[in-house]
């Protein structure tokens, strides 16, 4: 917050998930209390479910008005989220990612890691060169964030998601690991070398990055070494 105060026009990478929302409450406390201010900043979002429309409750859209946006008094028109209903969704992508390079670039990207090791939505296997792009979800990420759906069948199969590079471009990085469900992710973060198996794990090599893990997630893996 206070490294925000002292820029002019900060351009936010955000993320959606359970893990991220205590810093959007945060946000929403300093501002209630007249300590922060948001006309100035610009947000880009990690990704958005394809098929659902902006209105739904579980899209990603839906997502972070209801937890930040309509809370606080950021203009609207700097407020990045891919449209996942987009007709063309590749020519969407490339829009998403010259969004980005106009505005500068992203200068702290917020960042979740899946149960698996993505980040954003890229899954196992993402090229670590990808920008923002559609990918298929894994079925264990389908399973995980089935908790916020009727049924496991409502999940989107897919979704556009910022690349693995779009994400490595960011001048800084604040990932935030919680609970028990992501400790295994984390101890293969912390055991095997940089791999396109495990997305999170290129993130050893950004020269800027803040990790917040929660003991649940840590699992008494007391030698980190990031
Ligand atoms: O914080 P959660 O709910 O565990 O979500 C994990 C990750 O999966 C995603 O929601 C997929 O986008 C990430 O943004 C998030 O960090």
């Amino acid at each position: 917050m206070d490294r925000m105060n002292m820029q002019e026009n900060p351009v936010l990478g955000l993320a959606t998930g359970s893990t991220p929302e205590g810093i959007y409450q945060g946000f929403i406390q300093e501002y209630n209390k007249g300590k922060v201010s948001f006309k100035n900043v610009t947000t880009f979002n990690l990704d958005e479910y394809t098929g659902l429309k902006k209105d739904d409750p579980n899209s990603y859209c839906y997502f972070m008005n209801e937890k930040l946006l309509r809370h606080i008094d950021i203009a609207m028109e700097r407020v990045h989220i891919p449209s996942g209903t987009a007709v063309d969704l590749k020519s969407e992508c490339l829009k998403y990612e010259r969004a980005i390079e106009r505005a500068g670039g992203i200068d702290i990207q917020v960042l979740g890691i899946g149960e698996n090791g993505h980040i954003g939505f890229n899954e196992p296997g993402a090229s670590f060169s990808s920008r923002t792009h559609v990918v298929d979800l894994a079925d264990s990420t389908i399973q995980a964030n089935s908790r916020f759906f009727k049924s496991v069948d409502e999940v989107p199969k897919q979704a556009i998601s910022m690349g693995i590079q779009t994400i490595m471009d960011s001048k800084e990085i604040l990932l935030l690991i919680s609970g028990e469900a992501k400790a295994d992710a984390v101890a293969k973060l912390l055991e095997e070398e940089v791999s396109e198996d495990l997305p999170a794990s290129i993130l050893k090599k950004h020269a800027n990055i803040t990790v917040i893990i929660d003991e649940a997630a840590f699992k008494g893996t007391l030698s980190a070494s990031f």
